[in-house]
């Protein structure tokens, strides 16, 4: 049988910089290949140079039969229905350009069936759950290939799972292996090495923009692909963590706002405190309505010896209280894709590179965005390339570095490794302890629930706006914390 895809000596320069090296893969009918590499190892570009996004340098072959795409922000319209979604410039028109909602409604159903997703096409897609959003992007995926393919189907998924809970990773590689039984393909493309084990039949390895080894996932470790990823022997993970002794100097009382109705707690400086919860929980409001970047509903901040109403509370007064936020939206939230490294890392500190009230210092500026860069091992080291041009992992590099450079008494960060590889993962993790360790209190609100039991000393477990259980110590684990989050 022919492959699904093939590419042949496949390049790719940026400003006279190689980031893809002759890369040559293929994809078999009904294979699933997983396709893994450090920050900035090449991966996206070669996933948009397949998309017709970028072109290739000359010389490359491509050989493709029907593809789709299905990234990780699954690129839907919440407030369209999923038959709009699915649809979407595409409607079949019948007499006097009418649109025909019937057979359209029916057209869709039948890529519903094959994803086993079981909602009526008029339901807007914001109102199902990411599960069956992720779902729905497939369904459009087939919908896509379907419309252009020559009977190969091949799905591209970017990240698919990054937002998924535990139990929609399931359902969703469910749904990619009965497609794959019926001989479709996939590409997927993941940081998480125990999902690329646990789905793919052969995993390629991407090292520095070239291909170093295509391997039957079967025969290799989680920890076999981690060393092939980064060319070296690994240590562990997550560092050591010291649980502080010494009185509370932040207590938040009664704090609420978006899902978030009533959270009270106190922490010691130099303490690592985890929010868990299922969505809607208010977990991941936390470092949004601390740091006056959502405007809370009611509750009080206690600094040391100033207390601050939450409802009252800008995110420029936050800043000065010594307060930080690492969003987990990087790309909107985070940043300012368009300015360069430079001005990104500088900005929350700019009168601190400032003569003369309002003579910004380029000189110092540049110095020190210099040794941030390889404090924070941002790669490629080029302070003065738009942060828009780094990989997604070294943007949240430079976004950490950012706010360290304030030296912040709290540093609130909600998903602070989502797209980030395992060696950048490790690298953020110990300067989160270093930043404890010199006194800081650390607040983490993520879906990790591994990272949460080996980095934090206690994890608040919240549901319907509130914390239903507080976790620590012996309990502190990753099961344990599951199932509290996952009980009902
Ligand atoms: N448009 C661009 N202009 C200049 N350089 C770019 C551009 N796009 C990507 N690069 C560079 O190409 C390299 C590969 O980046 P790419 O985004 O493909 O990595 P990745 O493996 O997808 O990383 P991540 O896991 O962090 O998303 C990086 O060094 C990046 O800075």
């Amino acid at each position: 049988m022919t492959n699904v895809l093939e590419l042949t000596g496949v390049s790719k320069t940026f400003d006279d910089i190689r980031v893809l090296h002759d890369v040559t893969l293929a994809v078999g009918p009904g294979e699933i290949l997983g396709l893994i590499g450090e920050n900035g190892s090449g991966k996206s570009t070669l996933i948009k140079i397949l998309s017709g996004y970028h072109a290739a340098d000359p010389g490359a072959e491509i050989r493709a039969g029907g593809m789709a795409f299905v990234h990780q922000d699954l690129a839907l319209v919440a407030s369209m229905t999923v038959l709009e979604n699915l649809r979407i410039a595409r409607f079949r028109t019948g007499f006097g350009w009418r649109i025909r909602w019937s057979t359209e409604r029916a057209g869709v159903k039948r890529f519903l069936d094959q994803v086993g997703l079981d909602v009526h096409p008029d339901t807007r897609v914001g109102d199902l759950s990411v599960t069956e959003q992720a779902l729905v992007a497939v369904a459009r995926g087939l919908a896509d290939i379907d419309e252009t393919g020559n009977g190969q189907r091949l799905l591209v998924l970017d990240e698919p799972t990054a937002y998924l809970p535990r139990d929609g990773v399931e359902r969703l590689f469910g749904v990619l292996r009965d497609l794959t039984a019926q001989g479709a393909s996939a590409v997927f493309v993941s940081h998480r090495l125990d999902e690329v084990r646990e789905l793919c039949d052969r995993v390629a390895v991407l090292r520095g923009g070239e291909l170093v080894a295509t391997v039957d996932a079967a025969d290799k470790t989680e920890r076999d692909l981690l060393e092939l990823m980064l060319g070296r022997s690994v240590e562990d993970l997550y560092p050591d963590t010291a649980s502080p002794e010494g009185e509370p100097w932040l207590t938040v009382e009664g704090l609420g706002g978006g899902a978030l109705r009533e959270l009270s707690f106190t922490a010691r400086p130099g303490e690592i405190i985890g929010f868990a919860g299922l969505p809607g929980s208010g977990y991941d409001e936390v470092p949004y309505l601390l740091t006056g970047a959502r405007r809370a509903t009611g509750g009080t901040v206690q600094l040391d010896d100033r207390s601050v109403s939450a409802a009252t509370l800008r995110p420029r007064a936050a800043i000065d209280l010594g307060m930080a936020l690492l969003p987990a939206d990087r790309a909107r939230a985070g940043g300012a894709a368009a300015l360069t490294v430079r001005e990104n890392l500088t900005l929350p500190s700019l009168p601190a590179f400032t003569r003369f009230r309002s003579v910004v210092s380029r000189g110092r500026e540049r110095k020190v965005a210099m040794e941030q860069s390889q404090r924070y091992a941002v790669t490629p080291r080029r302070p003065e390339s738009a942060l828009r041009f780094l990989s997604g992992g070294n943007q949240q590099k430079v976004l950490l570095a950012k706010w360290m450079l304030g030296e912040p008494r709290v540093l609130a960060l909600h998903e602070p490794t989502q797209g980030v590889d395992v060696g950048a993962k490790r690298e953020i993790f110990a300067h989160l302890s270093a930043a404890a360790a010199a006194g800081a209190v650390v607040l983490l609100s993520t879906v990790e629930h591994e990272d949460l039991a080996h980095l934090c000393g206690r994890v608040h477990v919240l549901r319907g706006g509130r914390c239903v259980r507080v976790i620590e110590g012996g309990e502190l684990t990753p099961g344990r914390l599951a199932e509290a989050v996952y009980a009902s």
